[in-house]
């Protein structure tokens, strides 16, 4: 038979197809107003094994072919049936009000809570998320979240991953244990450079300070010196004020380019990061969900009951909407038996229905769903 042939003949099937399957949901339909007035659960495990051991044994040896699509028409009929019948989930009925409240410009100016010093890569990044804001600075992460909190900053700036070392896990962890929003982010090009006091030699250096993420990035030529201390501190520009501060003719400090002429140290290597391609991405925090103008990046934390195919179904619905996913991330929870959250970034906006939709069923088929916001990168 000619290849046309055949396509005809598909063409039929596929007709014949679509008119059994919208005449099956229509069906399931009917059901789901029987369970609603009836209270009954939409899962039925009893009834979906019952049909796939019928169609199995009815399928040969492409019994698996049958069974996944039996298995992904009771998924599209449970969803549905959801959708019919389902109050709207918590974090749908947020993202609504966020959105009926009408989406706004990205203010211009507003206090900003800054981890770090004047001359960190975090400053770089506040003036690069906020041209016109003020910034306040504090000294660690959660003095950030509090900072956004407390409403003694509208926003806070946080690194949030490295293209070398991966996610920060403590800014992760402050996201889950807060109900912050992240409105913005914007993607730093990171160098490092080795400062030390003027006058200063590679030979004379004992100690190396700096923030762990950036000890972290400059591991290889670490690694490479012998005799040195790496001591961590609160981050890179501390780092250098510290150096400066003591006059300590053995301390370095891994630090940028700004913090030389900001603490007058002298550079003895301008690039000891592992990659020329270092980014880091920095995203800006509110205590309100809002989603202003321009948002198409959407930040998630889900996790899952431990069952088969429970991921593939997220990424299933992903593919069906043709959505872009930028990270994937499965992080283990602190204390359990290996038990994962997930990390995601999707490029996707909420106003647009199906993307809602989409994470309306997330969150009802996820153990633990967190949207982290829906906002613009810069
Ligand atoms: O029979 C039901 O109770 C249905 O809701 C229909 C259906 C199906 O698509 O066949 C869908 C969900 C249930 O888990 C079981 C079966």
């Amino acid at each position: 038979m000619e290849l046309s042939e055949i396509r005809e003949k598909i063409d039929a099937v596929d007709e014949q197809l679509l008119d059994l399957f919208l005449q099956r949901m229509d069906l399931s339909d009917e059901v789901a107003a029987y369970k609603n007035a009836h209270h009954l659960p939409i899962l039925n495990k009893e009834r979906e094994r019952a049909i796939l051991a019928k169609v199995t044994e009815k399928s040969g040896e492409r019994e698996r072919y049958a069974y996944h699509l039996f298995s992904t028409l009771f998924e599209l009929a449970r969803s549905r049936q959801a959708e019919l019948i389902s109050a709207p989930t918590k974090v749908a009925a947020q993202v609504r009000a966020s959105l009926e409240a009408g989406t706004s410009v990205f203010p211009q100016t507003g206090l900003v809570a800054c981890q770090g010093v004047e001359g960190a890569n975090s400053q770089v990044a506040c003036d690069r998320l906020l041209p016109r804001g003020n910034i306040v600075y504090v000294k660690t992460f959660q003095a950030v979240v509090s900072a956004v909190e407390s409403g003694l900053c509208r926003f806070g700036v946080l690194p949030i991953e490295n293209s070398s070392n991966g996610s920060v896990r403590a800014v992760y962890e402050l996201l889950q244990d807060h109900n912050l929003s992240i409105v913005r982010s914007t993607r730093l090009c990171i160098r490092h450079e080795l400062l030390t006091l003027p006058g200063v030699k590679m030979e004379d250096i004992t100690e190396i300070y700096s923030h762990e993420q950036a000890i972290g990035q400059c591991s290889k030529f670490l690694n490479s010196l012998n005799g040195v201390r790496v001591i961590p501190c609160d981050n890179t520009a501390m780092a250098a004020k510290m150096v400066a501060e003591k006059g300590d003719r053995h301390a370095a400090a891994i630090s940028s380019h700004p913090c030389a002429a900001l603490y007058g140290l002298t550079c003895l290597n301008d690039s000891i990061q592992d990659s020329d391609n270092n980014y880091t991405r920095f995203i800006c925090i509110t205590k309100d969900p809002v989603i202003y103008a321009g948002a198409n990046r959407i930040s998630l934390i889900i996790a899952f009951d431990n069952r088969p195919g429970a991921l593939y179904e997220i990424l299933s619905k992903l593919a069906a909407l043709d959505i872009n996913m930028t990270k994937l991330e499965s992080c283990p929870v602190a204390g359990s038996d290996f038990e994962f959250v997930f990390f995601l970034e999707l490029d996707a906006s909420v106003q647009d229905p199906s993307v809602l939709a989409m994470l309306e069923e997330m969150e009802r088929s996820c153990a633990e769903f967190q949207f982290l916001g829906n906002y613009a990168e810069v």
